[in-house]
């Protein structure tokens, strides 16, 4: 039977015989096939930090050479693992900031959580019914109580009746939430009991008998302090501020928290062919990464600056970059060798230096990690290359060729109220057929509305580091890149804990693997037992696979994974 039994399985055919074609030396080939250990560890198919100098400066550990980079003339892939290793290794933490709670969503905690208050700060009821004191029957007391209604005497936020303690063989009405009453031994449940005047008696549940009825001492009473003590430890540093979190905090006493400043990432979204709205005529391309890429950084915890649409075209896209006060910005497409691919000689131009280029990953390997000159000028000379892995060369301000650099305030692209190319003239719609001409390129810019919002509002504050993340055109192949380089990056900029050890899933069916990459293939484990199995349409251009799946599995170079292996799932946003 033919393996390939849907036009993606074709894609993938493809580039498997592509790429088996291609010469690789036999000694750059991973040594086997483990699994990665972690999220941002290496596997067995390269070692970081033996991994040398990335770039230009040679094939160190971890890389290897693709046929075009066997020539002379074409990039160093490393390894997956290796490249995920980089990205979170590039980059450290921005300042923190003090921001009320509805701000802080998304962000990571700077300082540890600690509890202001006890909780519950009080004895408390858990049930509606009535706050007993010794055994029964009980008289009621704390005034009049409906019987018909059950009216509580001690209602939730109440503070007065509390003050006077219960004697034994006495009962209060309470509602849930309402702090227990001084004296009282129990809270019986309303279902529990029965009033007759100012008597109350224990029943069972349904009838049954009153020894049924838990009434033991300290029964449906929460003790104050619980849950945590004024000082607990809550969330430690480096925890994501979830909407759970921010309850917590609200819960414990907080009205403001202490987060590490959110990295900023500006979109470039490059290709000519696409357009922002309507059924894309033949020739053209709707977008896909501009609608997808802002919630996906935003649920990495970055804050989007701006997602702008540059066509093809090489100034505008150098401009932007020089523009940019991002600390990170997303390029997408223009990462291969075609005649349009502005993205490699832009940053050979600025002297960037290229963290990672390309990497040992289908889809996707044609992916770049590069950090920019502070000064963003594009006529100054090359930095200086300096180790990506040495922790001083990521720091804020410790870079020697930044702070050697010249100031950005001499280029005049810090104008203010620059932001980048917009829309010079208005789309003038698809042609009618394949024929008909290409519509001038759309140049657009979406800056965020929330701009108030923003974590560091300063204008002229250019990043004293900045990175840029080539994501290759495909969409699947961006999902790579994303997964691969920018949540790595983003990870390491707002400060979030790593994962020590990520998600794993058994195989319900064998997966091919690349005979010398990683592949990464979208999964779901709702089709059936027995673990996660593959979904159709995963072709490095397709987004229908990715859009049904629970996870992207990692499949390690060499020999397929068979049904029943394990292998590390890497999660998707809003799964
Ligand atoms: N000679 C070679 N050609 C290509 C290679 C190669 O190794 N040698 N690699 C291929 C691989 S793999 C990929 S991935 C792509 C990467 O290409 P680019 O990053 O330069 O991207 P483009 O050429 O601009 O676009 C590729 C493809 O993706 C579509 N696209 C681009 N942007 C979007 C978007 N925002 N939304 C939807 N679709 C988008 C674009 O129309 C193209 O179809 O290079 C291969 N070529
Ligand atoms: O196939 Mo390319 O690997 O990134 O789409």
């Amino acid at each position: 039977m033919n393996r390939f039994d849907s036009s993606d399985d074709f894609d993938d055919a493809l580039a498997l015989a592509n790429s088996a074609a291609r010469p690789r030396p036999a000694a750059s080939r991973p040594a086997s096939r483990g699994t990665p250990t972690a999220a941002g560890t290496p596997g067995t198919a390269g070692t970081p930090g033996t991994a040398g100098t990335p770039g230009t400066a040679g094939t160190p550990g971890g890389e290897r050479r693709t046929s075009a980079a066997a020539s002379g003339d074409g990039p160093t892939a490393v390894s997956w693992a290796a490249a995920r290793s980089r990205a979170r290794r590039a980059a450290r933490a921005g300042g923190a900031l003090t921001l009320p709670l509805h701000r802080a969503l998304g962000h990571s905690l700077a300082e540890p959580l600690v509890a202001r208050t006890d909780l519950p700060a009080f004895d408390t009821s858990a049930m509606d019914g009535w706050a007993v004191a010794g055994p029964g029957p009980w008289r009621l007391v704390g005034g009049p109580v409906d019987e018909g209604s059950g009216a509580p005497g001690v209602l939730a936020g109440d503070r007065g009746v509390t003050a006077s303690p219960l004697a034994d063989g006495y009962a209060v009405a309470i509602a849930t939430g309402a702090r227990v009453p001084a004296g009282a031994t129990a809270v019986l449940r309303t279902e529990h009991a029965t009033v007759d005047g100012d008597r109350l008696a224990r029943t069972g549940p349904r009838g049954a008998g009153s020894s049924h009825v838990p009434a033991d001492h300290r029964t449906d009473i929460r003790p104050r302090g619980q849950e945590c003590r004024t000082g607990d430890l809550l969330l430690p540093a480096g925890a994501r501020v979830t909407p759970v979190a921010l309850g917590l905090a609200a819960a414990a006493g907080h009205d403001e928290l202490n987060v590490t400043r959110r990295p900023r990432v500006e979109v470039l979204v490059l290709g000519a062919e696409l357009i922002q709205d309507g059924v894309p005529a033949t020739g053209l391309v709707r977008d896909a990464l501009g609608p997808m890429l802002d919630p996906w950084l935003t649920a990495l915890g970055a804050e989007v600056l701006a997602v702008r649409h540059l066509g093809d075209d090489a100034a505008a896209l150098a401009t932007a970059v020089d523009a940019s006060r991002a600390d990170v910005l997303l390029t997408t497409g223009g990462t291969a060798g075609g005649p349009m691919d502005h993205v490699r000689p832009l940053l050979a131009r600025l002297g960037a230096r290229l963290l990672v280029d390309s990497v040992a990953v289908r889809p996707g390997h044609p992916m770049l990690l590069a950090r920019l000159p502070s000064a963003p000028r594009t006529d100054r000379a090359p930095a200086e290359p300096a180790p990506a892995d040495a922790p001083d060369a990521a720091a804020p301000g410790l870079h020697a060729t930044d702070l050697d650099a010249p100031d950005l305030h001499a280029t005049g692209l810090d104008a203010p109220g620059f932001d980048g190319p917009r829309t010079e003239k208005p789309h003038p719609g698809p042609p009618a057929d394949n024929t008909a001409p290409r519509p001038a390129t759309p140049r657009t810019a979406t800056p965020r509305p929330d701009a108030p919002d923003h974590d560091v509002p300063a204008d002229h504050d250019l990043p004293p580091v900045r990175h840029l993340v080539g994501l290759p055109g495909n969409p699947l192949a961006a999902v790579a890149a994303l997964l691969t380089l920018v949540e790595p990056l983003l990870h390491a900029l707002g400060d979030h804990e790593p994962e020590t050890e990520p998600p794993t899933a058994r195989l319900a069916t064998r997966i091919e693997g690349h005979p010398t990459d990683t592949r990464l293939v979208p999964v779901t484990e709702r089709e059936g037992p027995g673990g996660v199995r593959p979904l159709r349409h995963h072709g490095p251009a397709m987004l229908r696979g990715v859009a049904a799946a629970d996870a992207m599995a990692v499949i390690p170079p060499g020999a397929a994974s068979s049904a029943g292996s394990t292998v590390v799932l890497l999660r998707l946003p809003g799964r």
